[in-house]
Parts: C-alpha cells; sequence; structure tokens
C-alpha cells in the first residue's frame, strides 16, 4: 500500500543522485521563498492580518501548547487518513481553504487555476473563493476528478446571490461554503499603511464580471469601464447575515451547507439545530478581528456544540503536525491556507501540490511513529494541552 509518507523516501532517494526538492518542504522556508517571490503590495495583503497581528500569531503559536502521547506496540504499517465528507470518500483529511487572492498569486496571474490543478494532481479539495480572477466554471473543470467546494461571499443582490449559487451547482462543486465573518473588511494595517486593497483595483473579481446578474447591474461592460465595474463590485459586495438567512440558502441551493467562521460552541450548536450540513470553525487566519483567541483553542468548544455535524477547520495550519492536533481535538477535515498559496507563489500547481504532499507526508509519519493507524485512533488519543510548554 501506498503512504502519503513515502515521499521522504523519494526525496532521500532522488537526492543520492544528487537531485534535491524544488521547493521546500517546512513553512519557515516555504514563507521565506514567498516573500521573494511577491511584489510588496500582495506580500502585505497575504501575509498580513487584522490589527498588531495577535490574533494570527497566536493561531499558529498556539499548537505548540497542545501535544500528543504516543503508543507503542501497535502496527501502524498500514496508515489509512481517508475521510467521509457531504457523502465523499475523500483520501485524507485536508482541503485547500478558499483564498481570494490565488489568482494574483502566479505570474500568469491564473493561480486559481493553478489551484485547481493541484487539487486535481493530489486528491486534495480546492475550495474556490468568490474572489478569483477565473470563472468558477474554469476553476472546477480544472480539478477534475478530485471534488471541489465553493466558497460564497454573500452579495447583498438576491439574484446575483442566486445566480452565483447556481452557476457553482451547475458546474458541480459538491459543497457551497458560506464566509460569515467578512461581510466588511477588518483593520489591517499593513494594507492601510500603503493604501492598496486589490480587489479596488479591479483584481479577482472574475466571477461577477462573467455573471449575467452582475452584467445587467452596469452601465457598461467591465472592459470598457473597469472603475464603474469595481464601484458596483463595492456596493453589492457583503451582506450582513443572520440566522434566519439560513433557511433562505435551503431554498436556494440542493448543495451541502457550510458555515464559516463559527468559533463559539452556542453558534455551533445553532448552526447543527438549524441542519447545516457542516460547520467551519475558523477566525479567517486573524485577517479580520483581532484580539481573539487562537482558533485552535476554540475548537473544542465549537466540536462539542456541533454534536454530530461535521467540524472544519483552519487557521494557524503550518504543518502535517498541526493537521493531526486539529483532527485530535475533533475537526473532521482540516483547511490548509497560507502555506498552498504560497506555494503557487513560488511554483504555480508544483509548488502548491509540494506543499500539500509534504504536509501529507508529515501527518503521515507522525501517525506512523505516534501509533495511530487512523483517525478514529487519532481521536481516540486526543491531545493533551500544557500552558507551560509554548
Ligand atoms: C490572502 C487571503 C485571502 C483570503 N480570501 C478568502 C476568501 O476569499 N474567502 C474566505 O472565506 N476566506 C478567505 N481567506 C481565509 C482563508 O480561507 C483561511 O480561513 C485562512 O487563510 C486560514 O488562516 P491561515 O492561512 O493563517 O492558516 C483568505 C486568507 C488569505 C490569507
Ligand atoms: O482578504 C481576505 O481575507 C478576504 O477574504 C476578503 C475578501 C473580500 C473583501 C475583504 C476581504
Amino acid at each position: 500500500m501506498a503512504h502519503f509518507g513515502d515521499m521522504q523516501n523519494a526525496i532521500y532517494n532522488a537526492g543520492l543522485n544528487g537531485i534535491l526538492p524544488d521547493f521546500p518542504v517546512d513553512f519557515a522556508t516555504l514563507r521565506e521563498r514567498a516573500q521573494s517571490a511577491l511584489s510588496p503590495s500582495l506580500l502585505n495583503y497575504v501575509q498580513g492580518g487584522c490589527g498588531d497581528e495577535h490574533t494570527q500569531d497566536r493561531n499558529a503559536q498556539a499548537f505548540r501548547n497542545w501535544g500528543m502521547v504516543p503508543r507503542m506496540l501497535v502496527d501502524c504499517s498500514e496508515r489509512d487518513l481517508s475521510i467521509e465528507l457531504f457523502g465523499l470518500r475523500l483520501p485524507s483529511p485536508i482541503f485547500m481553504a478558499p483564498i481570494g487572492l490565488n489568482g494574483e498569486m502566479t505570474q500568469d496571474r491564473r493561480g486559481d487555476i493553478a489551484a485547481a490543478q493541484a487539487a486535481a494532481e493530489t486528491g486534495v479539495p480546492f475550495c474556490a473563493s468568490t474572489l478569483s480572477n477565473s470563472p468558477l466554471e474554469q476553476v472546477r473543470a480544472a480539478a477534475g476528478e478530485t471534488p471541489s467546494f465553493f466558497q460564497l461571499y454573500t452579495p447583498k443582490n438576491r439574484d446575483l446571490a442566486q445566480s452565483l449559487i447556481s452557476r457553482a451547482e451547475q458546474s458541480g462543486y459538491r459543497a457551497l461554503v458560506i464566509t460569515l465573518d467578512t461581510w466588511l473588511t477588518g483593520w489591517r494595517p499593513r494594507d492601510l499603511n500603503t493604501a492598496s486593497f486589490p480587489q479596488l483595483r479591479g483584481k479577482v473579481l472574475e466571477n461577477y464580471f462573467s455573471d449575467p446578474v452582475f452584467w445587467s447591474l452596469l452601465d457598461a461592460p467591465p472592459e470598457d469601464d473597469l472603475m464603474g465595474a469595481v464601484r458596483m463590485w463595492t456596493s453589492v459586495f457583503g451582506q450582513v447575515l443572520t440566522w434566519e438567512d439560513i433557511a433562505w440558502f435551503r431554498e436556494a441551493t440542493s448543495m451541502p451547507i457550510v458555515l464559516k467562521g463559527i468559533c463559539h460552541g452556542d453558534d455551533a450548536r445553532k448552526a447543527s439545530d438549524l441542519g447545516v450540513d457542516a460547520i467551519y470553525c475558523s477566525n479567517h487566519g486573524g485577517r479580520q478581528a483581532n484580539g481573539g483567541i487562537a482558533a485552535i483553542d476554540m475548537l473544542p468548544d465549537v466540536v462539542a456544540g456541533a454534536g454530530s455535524t461535521p467540524v472544519l477547520f483552519d487557521s494557524g495550519i503550518r504543518s502535517g503536525t498541526d493537521v493531526v492536533k486539529a483532527i485530535a481535538l475533533g475537526a473532521t477535515a482540516v483547511g490548509i491556507g497560507r502555506p498552498y498559496t504560497y506555494g503557487l507563489a513560488i511554483g504555480g500547481a508544483r509548488g502548491a501540490a509540494h506543499v500539500l504532499s509534504s504536509i501529507l507526508a508529515e501527518a503521515d509519519l507522525l501517525m506512523a511513529v505516534n501509533g495511530y493507524p487512523d483517525l478514529d485512533a487519532v481521536r481516540a488519543a486526543g491531545a493533551h494541552y500544557r500552558a507551560d510548554i509554548a
């Protein structure tokens, strides 16, 4: 049986012939490489977060407070990292979190397509953002056999919302991820100090510019009046949602519904009572609200509140070890964010695929040495909190 961890042998064996890996296998080196690949304004936007970035930093650091205890004399020669989600059997518990700037990460500005190609290559689902340089139909097609999810920023115009949802459903997306925490933008000093916000320069708005309902709101096509189209985007972008709106989404689609941005146990309970298909615990990578608790530290309460509803998690995942810890704390699936987008920046689809494969290899090898043959064993073992180990 092939394992994700076989990547390790492949790297060492290639080294015997003097061949080094094209891309780094750890986050620190990856981030450094991405820093030199991106323009200062893109780097600010992607790397930066809200306020003094305390929440963003804690998201990653807080994993150090959680530890796992190895078990011996368990046969882990075969490992199974597969999960079931939305009625799909997926080879691993990770997916690519929606990143609205993927399109700008590659020189050809087709980074969304490159992310979808990385999904096709690795079997790791891509959650495509509403913000994209390529229309969602083309992004879906590039993912091939690997299932894709569509993330919705709900526009104020309900016809436009319905149009985006219907397009996603018709082109074969397998879940609708509704982002709750970004109906406006948090206070982001790096972008503010440089007065730079890519969307206002007409970037990553192709899903709107390819939409018939959006077109019907415009006086002139986007190619004739880009700034007019951007102004329209600004005015329709962020609908304030409340619990009463969830029923509308149920009517709008037969795709499974996921609520992204849930961090409180009571909100998870409410979402679960409303019958959503999954709860997505995330603080948007610390880009929206500063002064919060690290997302991983909120996961146990969300899992408790969610009951039998699956919980997706992201914010601060930097390695395979972090993935296994999030599973141990009750996540069903784990979103990779900045690491894969840095992979796109340094190597397009191949770079992103390498990052995902490295994360999976580390997770697989960790499970092997810790005596956890599958994710049920990981969950049964749990992760333990120690305030003093960070
Ligand atoms: C540059 C950038 C753009 C993002 N765009 C979106 C988006 O369009 N929709 C969304 O729901 N989340 C978006 N996110 C949040 C991610 O889905 C995810 O929650 C976050 O990246 C997790 O934090 P981490 O990357 O630090 O692990 C974005 C994050 C970054 C870094
Ligand atoms: O940058 C982001 O995190 C993001 O998702 C976003 C998207 C649109 C408007 C503001 C923020």
